[in-house]
């Protein structure tokens, strides 16, 4: 087996207060190791986004324990937090969170930056980030010039730039149409399988499905499957079936 990433135990989350209060977690036991992609997927509201938040430490949970790369976050402050985050996690959300102003290569650096990591160095390590996303044509383009899919490979270049152990990607191709949400999906199933990155990608989408090595399944704050199989226990092809 695989080295554990993350190992998250027991982990319960209570949100909102009073009569507003939600138990969006509620004893959630779950493993990520390297070199696996999984899948979490579950109807509107069951806390898949919450979870993703407890994994990569921006969300403390209210119980249970979590690991990251064999360093357990209860009592950690939050500066310490953010260096486990900073050094182990790469994060892809729907929306792609670039900086308007910037071109591509410096958002990519801007992960650099905040490790303290500047200069042409970073700049090469930036473009180089691009290029194994498919973009090193265009490092030097604002986003409001690049496509929906375009910005989200950017924004994946600036999670994999630190070489972090673990992507976590919460609706990474929601906005997307079929062939764009097809090759975002090829690019992390890849982190996982040729860079021996843990991937774990939130989704309502049926279409990444066979690209998964393992689905999870959450249903109102507790996995009702841990994900012994991938597509093919639900009767569909591996995602090579679509590779040209
Ligand atoms: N800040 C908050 N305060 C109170 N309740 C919240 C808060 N954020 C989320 N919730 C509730 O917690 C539960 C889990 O939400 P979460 O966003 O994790 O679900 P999800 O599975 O990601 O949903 P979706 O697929 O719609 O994005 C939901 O019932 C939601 O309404």
């Amino acid at each position: 087996m695989s080295e554990i990433i993350i190992e998250a135990t027991g982990i319960k989350k209570t949100l909102g207060q009073g009569a507003g209060e939600v138990k969006a977690l509620r004893g959630i036991d779950l493993t990520l190791r390297r070199g696996e992609f999984t899948l979490l997927m579950g109807p509107s509201g069951s806390g898949k986004t919450t979870l993703l938040l407890v994994l990569g430490c921006m969300l403390a949970p209210s119980s249970g324990t979590l690991t990251v790369c064999g360093m357990p976050t209860s009592g950690v402050d939050k500066e310490g937090l953010a260096r486990i985050r900073r050094d182990h996690i790469g994060f892809v959300f729907q929306s792609y969170h670039l900086f308007p102003t910037l071109t591509a290569a410096q958002n990519v650096q801007l992960a650099l930056d905040i490790r303290h990591e500047r200069g042409r160095k970073a700049g090469k390590r930036a473009r180089e980030a691009l290029n194994l996303v498919g973009l090193a044509q265009k490092a030097d383009t604002l986003p409001g010039e690049l496509s929906g899919g375009e910005q989200q490979r950017v924004a994946i270049a600036r999670a994999f730039v630190a070489n972090p152990s673990v992507i976590l990607a919460d609706e990474p191709t929601a906005a997307l149409d079929g062939n764009n949400g097809r090759s975002i999906m090829r690019i992390l199933a890849d982190a996982a399988h040729q860079r021996e990155r843990a991937v774990l990608v939130v989704t309502h989408d049926p279409r990444v499905i066979p690209f998964a090595d393992r689905i999870v399944e959450i249903e109102d704050g507790l996995l009702v499957d841990t994900g012994s199989g991938g597509p093919e226990r639900l009767h569909l092809p591996k995602a090579a079936a679509f590779r040209p």
